[in-house]
């Protein structure tokens, strides 16, 4: 790999006599990752859930920092099976994992991740939670907001999932989060060994520009945060002015407070040397390419100070008992097809339709562009109710009340959205399901399952891991 000349001139003196090594480093292979998320992780998922030897033999190390975090071969065909469509796997880089460590999601709290998409954070901090507090992921691109919306269906993350700039966000939603990330937008200086084209695109103005952008974003994620909530900074880039620099400047001018992080292993405190000599960044973290397995990232985590009390928590968690015209069938359905469910889908948000978890309860959405206020669970045609695949992907086969076991091959077929015979007496709504994960939706009838696997999932491209 050919390092830009002008990224040798700021970085080598800053590295000093670990550059040759760093340089070494940025010349070798990628690495590559995986979290295999709904085997043990996922809420309810736990009983004698194990992960298939089909999957097994394709992970190499544990990834030290993420639980169910391995490093995978650059060509391990993951990314192309019914496990990863399911929902089991998500293909993350290494070092990007640690941020939903950093922060700490505790049950029952209100997280925001501003710059969410494609969501392999948004999902991480969806599985520590474990679908258990508000996660609202937005993301400003008009495209890439949708990649989002469907990686998070894809994961059975519970997130409502919004269409805006921070400073849109910051005017209908002061202070009403808990924690907030900002995986920032940055000039990529830890994706020149995955992605050569951004070595290309990098020039020595990219850090200035990057960082002035990352202030803007800052000053709404603050404004956004509780009194004592938490702000959790990460980039994938090397430079101080998008690292050490900023957080100094929340420090200065926003008023906030650096907290220690833990030490993963491998990783490295931020550099004091490059801010100015300020011990409070060592309580940052860096991950060196040349120091641990992974492309490299910064992270920080820093706290508002509490002493103007909270301003937000009446309208939290309120219950909207209201009754609409589909509530009857609404219940009806759940209690015929499911064992178990969370209680907040007794209580949906119906919007053109179509009834989605709330994971916005208490937070103003009027006039918003929210692409979904939480997982979508089902349609209403004329008040009867069709089952979307939300749900499928959010539970485990025990919360079912009719299920059909397959084999791989069944699997796939099912997934390029082919009829399965039916070879039980069962009529109406059905789960496939292979090795302890739902797979989707199939409606019974005599001698047919019709397949009901939503059409703009379908894949034709999947591959059999299983060797039998
Ligand atoms: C580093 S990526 C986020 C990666 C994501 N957190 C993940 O883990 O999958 C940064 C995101 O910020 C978005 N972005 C770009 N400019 C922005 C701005 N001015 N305000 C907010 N977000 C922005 C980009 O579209 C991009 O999706």
């Amino acid at each position: 790999m050919v390092l830009p000349d002008a990224f040798v001139k700021q970085m080598a003196p800053l590295l000093g006599s670990e550059w040759a090594d760093f340089a070494a480093a940025m010349s070798e292979a990628p690495t590559r990752g995986v979290r295999v998320q709904r085997y043990s992780v996922r809420q309810g998922a736990t009983d004698g859930d194990s992960v298939p030897q089909a999957i097994l033999q394709h992970l190499e190390s544990p990834i030290l920092w993420m639980p169910f975090g391995y490093y995978i071969n650059e060509r391990a065909p993951l990314g192309r099976t019914v496990f990863h469509e399911a929902g089991a796997l998500y293909i993350q880089e290494p070092s990007a994992m640690a941020i939903a460590r950093a922060i700490d999601p505790k049950p029952g709290e209100r997280i925001l991740d501003l710059c969410a998409a494609p969501g392999g954070k948004t999902t991480a901090i969806a599985a520590l939670l474990q679908n258990q507090g508000q996660l609202v992921a937005n993301e400003i691109h008009p495209t890439r907001v949708r990649i989002l919306a469907e990686n998070l269906e894809r994961m059975g993350a519970a997130a409502a999932v919004v269409n805006h700039s921070p400073d849109e966000l910051a005017a209908v939603w002061p202070e009403k989060f808990d924690a907030i990330l900002v995986d920032a937008p940055c000039s990529g200086e830890g994706m020149f060994r995955k992605d050569p084209a951004a070595a290309q695109e990098w020039t020595a103005e990219s850090p200035d520009i990057c960082s002035r952008r990352q202030q803007d974003i800052l000053r709404s994620a603050v404004k956004m945060l509780r009194p004592g909530g938490r702000l959790i900074y990460s980039t994938c880039t090397f430079n101080p002015q998008e690292n050490e620099r900023i957080v100094a400047w929340l420090e200065d001018d926003l008023h906030l407070t650096v907290e220690e992080l833990p030490l993963w292993p491998g990783w490295s405190p931020g550099e004091p040397n490059f801010a100015f000599g300020r011990e409070s960044l060592a309580k940052a973290r860096r991950l060196w390419p040349h120091r641990a397995r992974g492309e490299g990232h910064f992270v920080a985590r820093l706290r508002k100070r509490a002493e103007h009390g909270t301003a937000d928590d009446a309208e939290r968690g309120k219950d909207k008992q209201r009754k609409h015209s589909w509530s009857q069938a609404w219940e009806s359905w759940l209690a015929e097809h499911m064992v178990e469910y969370p209680s907040s889908w007794l209580v949906p948000r119906e919007h053109k339709g179509v009834l989605f978890s709330d994971e916005v309860t208490g937070l103003p959405t009027r006039g918003l562009r929210m692409l979904r206020s939480g997982t979508p669970l089902a349609s209403l045609a004329k008040d009867r109710i069709e089952p979307l695949h939300g749900i499928a992907l959010r539970c485990a086969p025990k919360d079912f009340r009719f299920v059909v076991e397959v084999d791989e091959e069944t699997a796939i077929a099912y997934m390029r959205g082919e009829a399965l015979a039916n070879d039980g007496g069962h009529k109406g709504h059905t789960v496939i399901v292979h090795q302890g994960l739902v797979l989707g939706w199939v409606k019974a009838i005599p001698g047919r399952l019709n397949n009901l696997y939503p059409k703009g999932w379908r894949k034709n491209n999947l591959v059999k891991l299983s060797t039998e």
